[in-house]
């Protein structure tokens, strides 16, 4: 993948690294401690599935929950606290998100957690999106999303949080905020 090749490449890394610094320290006092750890059920197998070259310094994070790696609250409490172990490694400068799942990257958010439950689960969940979003765009590592597949509303979001974003080149994948045509508004915050 030219992605890939071009992040291995010690410059080209640089290049990008160079290219977000300007602005990270202002962002990084904007990330709030809002994630409470879930209890991981080891029954059920990671949603998130990390490789990290330590000899590039990328990760690349493999979104594996089927069957449209929906942001439900597990999904996101995975994924935050993936992000969140990158970035203790100082050694990792560089993420790639992308999808294990064909044809889609992300459904956006789990629509079954915003349908008849509670309103601390509902606090819980919208807690989550928030520090989903917080995390990646408040990254110190340069953050890319490789976009295979359709990545409507809140996965469109995930996209728009990283720093680059690079979608395959097929009329089938769709992108964008439709959340609106569900009779979803994203909640102040
Ligand atoms: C700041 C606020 C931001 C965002 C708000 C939101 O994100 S609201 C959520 C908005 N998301 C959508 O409207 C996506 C709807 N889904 C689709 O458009 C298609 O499913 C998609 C992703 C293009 C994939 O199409 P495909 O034909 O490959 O799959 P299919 O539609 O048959 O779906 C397979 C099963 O996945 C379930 N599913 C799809 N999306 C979601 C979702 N967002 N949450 C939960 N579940 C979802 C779908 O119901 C199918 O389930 P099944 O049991 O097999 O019928």
């Amino acid at each position: 993948m030219a992605l890939r090749a071009a992040l291995r490449s010690r410059s080209g890394l640089s290049g990008l690294l160079s290219q977000r610094s300007s602005c990270s320290s202002d962002i990084r006092m904007c990330v709030s401690p809002l994630l409470v750890p879930q209890e991981r059920n080891y029954s059920t197998p990671p949603k998130i599935r990390v490789e990290f070259d330590q000899s590039t310094g990328v990760a690349v994070m493999h979104m594996q929950s089927p069957p449209v790696n929906s942001l439900s609250l597990d999904f996101l409490t995975e994924l935050c606290i993936s992000v969140e172990k990158l970035e203790m490694d100082k050694s990792c400068r560089g993420l790639i998100i992308t999808s294990a799942q064909p044809k889609v990257f992300s459904a956006g958010l789990d629509i079954t957690e915003m349908y008849g439950k509670s309103p601390e689960h509902c606090g819980a969940f919208w807690r989550s999106v928030q520090e989903m979003w917080l995390k990646l765009y408040g990254s110190n590592m340069v953050t890319i999303a490789a976009i295979n597949g359709s990545s409507p509303a809140g996965g469109c979001l995930m996209a728009m949080t990283c720093d680059y974003r690079i979608m395959a080149d097929n009329p089938r994948y769709n992108i964008g905020l439709n959340e609106t045509q569900l009779g979803i508004v994203a909640p102040f915050w």
